[in-house]
């Protein structure tokens, strides 16, 4: 884990997750393994979204320039980053059209033909696709890309202040709960105003730190107050008769989630899944001693046939050496395997191995079921643990804003710096002095601080 960077690109590899060699920079492919793991973590996200009444929608990807340029804000914040289509086969086109980097114009552009009286609102929805950010910056896979494929972006529209508000403290409480199932621990930050998102009121992001300690933002939450809502026309009447627009939010998560689950579960072995995500939850080993194949193969069968309604079980019977197949499943980080043997079927005994915590130990065939359920709770809270300590020491608390001390904190310790909050430092002069990202003002231990860090 020395050089994580280098660890995180091969396990992309050798885990069968994601192949970065497609012939296009900030572009690459998610292989099945990989596949797995991003449709159960959205599974995840789609199940709490649809639990708080967000609809799930799908809009066009491409955006009529004038369409795109029409909040000044917005375009002026991505108009380095858009990827323009200018032809349609050999005809040049006459309005020439973005690849969506974010869908508020499309969508408010729909919302006010939706919008007409207070009794159409609020409209809460989301769609999973992907997007695209011509990214200057170094691009990484799943960290940085030019096509992000895995882009949740939620919007919702409301009759008053007051419900947008409330709707963004929703969103926060969404992700906080996601990320807590994947076991990635977060900083909240209200993110300063020279860093907020184009045409927003304002910002809040989740930021993890990775095993560098540098952080990467891998959520956003963003009150949108009126601005797009005049902009778009999103006008609706209201109960009392009169006119009002429409109050806004849209928050959104990508591929980050999945090269968090990565980075801060694994270590030198390899990956290290929570069951939640998993694409093979357990896998069973029969152990074929010459001559006595046919026992373990049969009991492996047998087991694997009582658990597959209850879990996401593989039985792993190819013809290798037992120590190879146990390599390769701590490599994909399947969260546990079971290994039976002739001497431990006399015995009525199987073996588990975990791979939290890589301990072994044997429990009678007849409690298999009871054993699982209890492992994949003590296998999640373990992992989530584990982070949340790691994350932890990579948070100091200073009570000055000694721009060295903020320094040498960043380049020995790394992670996070909280300074105490003063609106006299809370400028973008002082992040280029302390040469470092202001990640914004943290509520923390119940003080608010000016969080500092270096970022993805
Ligand atoms: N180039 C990128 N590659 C991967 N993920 C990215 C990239 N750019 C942004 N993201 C992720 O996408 C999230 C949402 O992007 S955003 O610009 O902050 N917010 C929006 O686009 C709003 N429309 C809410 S969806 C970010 O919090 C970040 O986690």
């Amino acid at each position: 884990m020395e050089n994580f960077s280098e660890w995180y690109h091969n396990i992309l590899e050798t885990a069968g997750i994601y192949d970065l060699r497609y012939p296009l920079k900030g572009c690459g492919v998610y292989l099945p393994y990989g596949f797995k793991i991003r449709r159960y973590a959205f599974e995840a996200i789609r199940d709490m979204l649809d639990e708080s009444n967000h609809d799930e929608a799908l809009f066009p990807m491409l955006i009529p320039e004038d369409l795109l340029a029409k909040e000044g804000e917005h375009i002026k914040g991505f108009e380095e980053e858009v990827y323009w289509v200018t032809h349609g086969g050999t005809t040049p086109l006459d309005v020439k059209l973005a690849l969506r980097p974010t869908s508020e114009t499309p969508i408010y552009h729909m919302m006010k033909l939706w919008i007409k009286v207070h009794t159409d609102l609020p409209i809460k929805i989301y769609q999973i696709v992907n997007s695209f950010r011509y990214e200057t910056k170094h691009t990484r896979p799943l960290i940085r890309l030019r096509e992000i494929m895995t882009f949740k972006e939620a919007h919702t529209a409301h009759s008053t202040s007051e419900e947008a508000e409330a709707q963004v403290q929703t969103a926060l409480n969404i992700y906080k709960t996601f990320f807590d199932r994947m076991g990635v621990p977060t900083i909240v930050s209200q993110r300063p105003e020279w860093d907020k998102f184009p045409g927003a009121d304002y910002t809040m992001a989740f930021d993890t730190i990775f095993p560098d300690g540098k952080t990467m933002q891998i959520g956003t939450v963003h009150n949108l107050g009126q601005h797009f809502a005049k902009t778009f026309e999103l006008e609706f009447e209201t109960p009392e008769g009169g006119k009002d627009y429409a109050y806004q939010t849209c928050y959104g998560i990508s591929d980050r989630i999945i090269a968090s689950i990565i980075a801060l579960h694994g270590d030198e072995k390899g990956l290290i899944l929570p069951p939640e995500v998993a694409p093979h939850q357990i896998i069973i080993i029969p152990l074929l001693f010459k001559g006595k194949e046919e026992i373990a193969m049969n009991k492996a069968k047998e087991i694997y046939k009582s658990l597959k309604n209850t879990y996401r079980v593989k039985l792993d019977d190819r013809d290798i050496r037992p120590g190879k197949k146990f390599n390769d499943w701590e490599l994909k980080g399947a969260p546990i395997r079971i290994e039976l043997g002739p001497r431990d079927i006399e015995n009525n005994k199987l073996t588990i191995y975990r791979r939290d915590t890589g301990e072994k130990f044997q429990i009678d065939e007849d409690n298999l079921l009871n054993e699982l359920n209890t492992l994949i709770d003590s296998i999640e809270n373990t992992i989530k643990e584990k982070a949340e300590q790691k994350v932890k020491s990579f948070i100091t608390i200073l009570d000055n804003h000694d721009v060295n001390n903020i320094k040498e904190t960043l380049s020995t310790k790394k992670g996070v710096v909280l300074v105490p909050y003063d609106e006299n430092i809370y400028t973008e002069e002082f992040e280029e002095e302390i040469d470092a990202s202001v990640l914004g003002t943290t509520e923390y231990d119940g003080k608010k601080y000016i969080s500092i860090a270096k970022t993805y």
